[in-house]
């Protein structure tokens, strides 16, 4: 494969005692969108809080351009370079959107916060408009762009987003994987796990389905699209 930003080689890992992972293997290509499909429990989220130091690779490695990361802080993940969008509790309710992007930052250790968060006012104007508006008081859809551009102020390589389009009617969920799109666009190489797995590999470049914790089929995004058997037991197809 080549160029991997993110490589997770045989990967075993779990909760306490009991294993979701099972020698799972996957890439993430620069530049790429990847999104990860299949049922309810296959292990898709394990996949990113593996990924992001949240829980320690029993076996296996996880490799972030071709350093070893596996059981690193997230904290210390974070500014080697990869954000993490989880599914809920992805902003802070009670702070504005200024202050939840300035709370993105507080690991920058550079000056250029400001300047980072005009360029994110700029690529998202809609929270340019409600700067002092407290985070509870968005809209789903729009709670969810925050969230993304409260990980991308550590402009991360890499952003690893859980389920964009939870809880969100159909429309909200095509404006949400459009800015998804739009920040791939900014040189952000994309793993996500999505639900609504025909939207999401709709705009990915690449998919892994997984099943019981590991990779059950792998293949470009429209490979996946057509394969019978994929969409047969996975796509509701
Ligand atoms: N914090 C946790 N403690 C213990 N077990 C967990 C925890 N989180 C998830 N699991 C278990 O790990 C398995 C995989 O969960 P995971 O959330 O990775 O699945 P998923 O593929 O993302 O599915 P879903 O769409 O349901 O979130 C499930 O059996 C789940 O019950």
């Amino acid at each position: 494969m080549s160029d991997p930003v993110l490589a997770l080689d045989h990967v075993d890992s779990g909760y306490g005692e009991a294993q979701v992972l099972d020698d799972l293997t996957l890439q993430l290509n620069r530049g790429e969108i990847v999104c990860l499909v299949g049922p309810n429990g296959a292990g898709k989220s394990t996949v990113l809080k593996t990924a992001f130091g949240m829980l320690t690779p029993w076996e296996g490695t996880v490799q972030y351009h071709g350093q070893n990361i596996g059981g690193m802080a997230p904290e210390e993940i974070v500014r080697e370079g990869i954000g993490f969008v989880p599914q809920t509790d992805n902003v802070f309710g009670s702070l504005n959107i200024d202050e939840n992007l300035r709370m993105g930052g507080v690991a920058r250790t550079d000056d250029r916060l400001g300047e980072v968060i005009d360029e994110l006012y700029e690529r998202f104007p809609l929270l340019d408009e409600k700067r002092s508006a407290k985070a509870k008081t968005l809209s789903g859809g729009q709670r969810q762009v925050l969230a993304f551009a409260r990980a991308l102020v550590m402009e991360p390589d890499v952003l690893l987003i859980d389920e964009p389009s939870a809880g969100l009617a159909p429309n909200t969920a095509d404006d949400v994987f459009a800015d998804v799109q739009a920040v791939n666009e900014m040189d952000t190489s994309i793993l996500m796990v999505e639900q609504n797995a025909t939207k999401g590999l709709n705009i990915s470049d690449r998919g892994y389905v997984l099943d019981q914790g590991t990779v059950a089929y792998a293949d470009d995004a429209s490979g996946l699209l057509d394969n019978p058997e994929v969409s047969k037991l996975y796509l509701g197809g």
